[in-house]
């Protein structure tokens, strides 16, 4: 069931640079060259693999570029293999602007050897210069430590950089040309959901479809699914979903007859929503071509409330399972799947997805609770990680039930990518969760929603995308753990709130400064209701994105050291290297347009 991907999936170009001196310099250079071309080909093949599991793939130019013309037929060789990011590698001094990659599209680095016998750094320096004057960003990757000529390993520094900028660079090239699905329109007012086309097609270089929720209402009354997954799918769920007992009021509680119905109209949504995003060949046999195609979906929204809600279940169980990593057809990826059609959190779940390969976690930033507040009502002194107080992430519907807690590395909570995952632990993550039927004050309409509770220790990043008026869309970002708060503080708090939603508890890792002084400082630094939370502390790889994309972060705790853009950054100060972010997206512009 994977259509995602219409045509080939992006390669990386590797670019091997030479002097094109011939008669000595260029001949004693070739193979040391075109070495440092595979060993960059065989580093990102070992570590990188593209979101459905597969090993990337690289393309290295039939010769060693000395000169424009091998430059331009390497250019039409990447060109023909969907080449969408660019590496070019150099031990020794060549012509800058005469072999440099000019494509303005595609996100680009230059790894320059740090040797003596040849002057790999010079050039490095050089092709920057050009680059810079040309309006065309690059990478720079020029190790620390000095290598001898025929040294042909790559140092840990480097490693570093180059996985850091083909991670950014592959999210890049993966989003270009799929699309945003809108299901329904602007939910309660909220300005994510008011899906900005402009933003989609200039920064991202994405579509967007929009279809209306009357289509799952049309193709559940015609049948326009695959009955016999159908089928499939209600038995999983009845075997692995367990129902929680009914929280709303005896008056207020619809009857077992609805109960039943609900859950097959939300299985049935699932399949919909699926559907609609990627497509589905077996619609093609049962007599519905159209339908069939999907909308070349790479994520995807529904608006939910009100109202869809206010009269059909709402669609809590369609977004936590699309956006888990296991379903009745077994354990697979992950879809990107926005709650509230909150279509900027969702582009936010995606940049942590294509950067990691691992389900995403969408919540609302529900409250800040200082350790006094909790002691006040819980009588417990918070401690460890949480000792600063804490954030409350709670959403009815889309959390990710892979951020359960039970999924495992070496013995140690994590969320991974889905090949990593094994039935043992997808049955975990659902054992884990219990079914509420949905509260009918918020949802007239009926439903079933997620409960669970993050019951890990896990390095993570919330980010979140927002668009401000005359700036443009602006990305924060903020490292930190889940928590695992003893139960029964967890329980007093967990009582106060939405009993029958999934809740995760984040510390953000605090630096005593601006947005990152306190905990209270990080939730009043935020920019919307939602944010996206993804395992690992990805805030360098998300810097290094949103610079090849030209969107400026306005807020991060990353290391000084881990922050890596194109080398022109540079040029636009370095006394606060906010402020040059700034300047330097503005002068650039969105990669695919004019702001
Ligand atoms: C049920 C409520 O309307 C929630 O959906 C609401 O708290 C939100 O999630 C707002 O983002
Ligand atoms: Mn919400």
């Amino acid at each position: 069931m994977t259509n995602y991907w219409v045509g080939d999936l992006p390669r990386i170009g590797i670019r091997p640079i030479i002097d094109g001196r011939r008669r000595g310099i260029r001949e004693s250079l070739e193979e040391k060259t075109m070495n440092m071309a595979k060993s960059v080909e065989a580093l990102l093949k070992e570590h990188l693999r593209y979101p459905n599991g597969e090993t990337v793939e690289c393309v290295i130019a039939d010769t060693t570029i000395g000169g424009v013309t091998e430059a331009a037929r390497c250019a039409d060789k990447f060109a023909k293999h969907n080449v969408g990011l660019t590496i070019s590698v150099t031990p020794c001094w060549a012509y800058g602007s005469e072999t440099i990659d000019m494509d303005p599209m595609i996100p680009k680095a230059i790894w320059g050897f740090n040797g003596t016998e040849r002057p790999g750094a010079v050039y490095l320096a050089a092709a920057l210069a050009a680059h810079n004057q040309k309006g065309l960003p690059a990478f720079s990757i020029y190790g620390r430590e000095v290598q001898d000529i025929d040294d042909n390993s790559i140092p840990e520094d480097v490693k570093g950089k180059l996985l850091q900028f083909a991670r950014a660079g592959l999210a890049v090239a993966l989003m270009k040309g799929k699309s945003y699905l809108a299901m329904g329109s602007v939910s309660m007012g909220i300005a994510g959901s008011i899906v900005d086309a402009p933003f989609f097609q200039k920064y991202l270089g994405m579509r967007n479809e929009y279809v209306d929720m009357s289509e799952f209402t049309r193709r559940i009354e015609e049948e326009i699914y695959d009955p016999e997954e159908f089928a499939k799918a209600l038995k999983w769920t009845k075997e692995n979903c367990t129902e929680g007992e009914d929280q709303n009021k005896p008056e207020k509680q619809r009857s077992r007859a609805d109960k039943d119905k609900d859950w097959e109209t939300v299985v049935k949504m699932t399949l919909i929503a699926r559907d609609l995003m990627i497509g589905n060949p077996r619609l093609k046999e049962l007599g519905f071509e159209e339908e069939a195609e999907g909308h070349n979906a790479l994520a995807g929204g529904f608006q939910g409330q009100r109202q869809w809600t206010d009269h059909f279940p709402n669609g809590d169980f369609m977004e936590a399972i699309l956006n888990s990593s296991y379903d009745w057809n077994g354990i697979r990826q992950a879809y990107m799947f926005a709650t509230e059609n909150d279509a900027l959190n969702g582009v936010s779940m995606l940049f942590g997805h294509l950067l990691t390969n691992t389900a995403q976690l969408f919540a609302d930033v529900r409250t800040y609770w200082s350790p006094d507040a909790v002691e006040r009502v819980t009588g417990a002194k918070l401690s460890g990680k949480a000792a600063g107080g804490l954030i409350h992430l709670i959403n009815s519907g889309s959390a990710t039930l892979d951020a359960t807690g039970k999924l495992e590395r070496d013995g140690e909570p994590v969320i991974k990518p889905f090949w990593e995952i094994t039935e043992e632990e997808a049955a975990a993550c659902l054992k884990a969760t219990t079914w509420y039927p949905g509260n009918t004050e918020y949802f007239r309409g009926g439903g079933y929603s997620s409960k669970f509770v993050t019951e890990a220790e896990m390095p993570v990043t919330m980010c979140r995308l927002n668009l401000v008026e005359g700036l443009g869309p602006v990305l924060q970002i903020a490292e930190g753990y889940t928590v695992k708060l003893p139960r029964e503080v967890h329980d007093v708090l967990d009582a106060r709130t939405d009993y029958t939603w999934p809740t995760t508890w984040f510390a953000p890792n605090l630096t005593g400064r601006g947005a990152f002084r306190d905990v209270y400082s990080v939730m009043n630094h935020w920019g919307a209701n939602h944010g996206s939370i993804s395992y690992g502390h990805i805030g360098k790889d998300l810097i290094s994105l949103a610079a090849m994309l030209r969107i400026p972060v306005s807020m991060h705790n990353v290391k000084e050291e881990d922050i890596f853009r194109p080398s022109t950054w540079n040029a636009f100060g370095t006394d606060g290297l906010e402020g040059a972010d700034y300047r330097a997206c503005e002068t650039f512009g969105p990669l695919y347009g004019r702001k």
